[in-house]
């Protein structure tokens, strides 16, 4: 196994998490946060690997910072942000973290890793698998070499759109399933929230250009249950906290970490709204998020859509 420099952006949750694989496996592994004393440029000098586990808020001021003319070409750069820019638009703005990385660094290969990855599980070594997808080829296979392990399995992929998009989106849907848990609705509810979530970001992906059947693996259905079943999910704490009766901003407030969800939802509803795709569970979790809708009256108005076939 070839032994790689890799520069880690962003010491939240998953870069220590993606830290600790990285060095289970022998490379020479660099943090860098926006607390270092080191620039940002220096950490990724000489670097084989740059991994960017920043939040979607910081993606945009992290790229900024890289000077591309001294970034050494083999340089691979994998993006494992899950989120959509709160400025994107539909012709114009980038909406995804590897277009935001990409269109800085046009000549360098980039990757998206994506998939059902609880950070805290694989902090215990508990087994995961995950997707890393890039046009590139060679450079996702040279990170699925680099980040293989008996506990952590990486396949690749091509669609990077709808690898990217499914790890986004699921946490639209896992807001909307904590709160289906924290009203206490059931398994039944659950499922077919789950279900039906799945066939709108189908519907949304699709429109982005992205292979149906990649939503079947594991950064869509993959991540969706992940992230649907678990307490440790941050954005399935979000939805639990409000159908509790909690305002997201005591939500927000004791949550450990990010819940990309929140931003995602707006994103995703503007986008959804311009270009007429129905988003019906969004629309509610966007709804309950403003706090313009109870968790009991979004249930009802799902409910009692229009009759309907059970299409995509
Ligand atoms: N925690 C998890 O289980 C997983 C998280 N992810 C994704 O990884 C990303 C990070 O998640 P976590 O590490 O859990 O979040 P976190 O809240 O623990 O850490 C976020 C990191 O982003 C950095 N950051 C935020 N704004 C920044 C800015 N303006 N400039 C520079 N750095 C900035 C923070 O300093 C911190 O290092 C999110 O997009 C999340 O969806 C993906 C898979 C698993
Ligand atoms: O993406 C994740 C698991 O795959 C982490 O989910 P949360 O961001 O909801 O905690």
């Amino acid at each position: 196994m070839q032994q790689r420099t890799i520069a880690i952006l962003g010491a939240g949750a998953w870069g220590t998490t993606l830290a600790t694989l990285a060095k289970a496996k022998g490379h020479t592994v660099k943090v860098w946060s926006r607390q270092s004393h080191e620039h940002l440029q220096t950490v990724i000098d000489g670097a084989d690997l740059v991994l960017s586990a920043v939040s979607m808020k910081g993606v945009s001021a992290v790229v900024e910072q890289i000077q591309p003319a001294a970034i050494a070409a083999h340089t691979v750069f994998v993006t494992a942000t899950k989120g959509l820019a709160a400025e994107a638009s539909v012709a114009t703005k980038p909406l995804l973290p590897s277009q935001i990385w990409q269109a800085a660094l046009p000549s360098h290969a980039v990757v998206v890793l994506s998939g059902p990855n609880l950070s805290k599980e694989i902090q215990q070594g508990l087994p995961a698998a995950t997707v890393v997808a890039s046009q590139d080829l060679a450079a996702a296979q040279t990170v699925q070499a680099a980040l293989s392990s008996n506990a952590f399995r990486v396949y690749t992929n091509s669609d990077v759109v709808g690898v990217e998009l499914g790890g986004a989106l699921k946490n639209v849907i896992a807001i909307a399933v904590g709160a289906c848990d924290g009203l206490q609705l059931g398994t039944n509810a659950k499922a077919a929230l789950v279900t039906r979530g799945l066939a709108e970001i189908i519907r949304v992906g699709t429109y982005w250009g992205a292979k149906p059947e990649t939503f079947y693996g594991l950064s869509g259905l993959g991540d969706l249950l992940a992230t649907c079943n678990s307490a440790l999910s941050r954005n399935y704490q979000v939805g639990y906290g409000l159908a509790q009766g909690q305002s997201l901003s005591v939500v927000l407030a004791q949550l450990q970490g990010t819940a990309e969800g929140v931003n995602t939802t707006q994103v995703l509803m503007k986008l959804a709204t311009q270009q007429q795709i129905a988003v019906p569970i969004s629309h509610q979790v966007d709804r309950l998020l403003r706090g313009d809708i109870t968790p009991q009256a979004a249930v009802e108005a799902l409910m009692l859509r229009d009759y309907k076939p059970e299409t995509r």
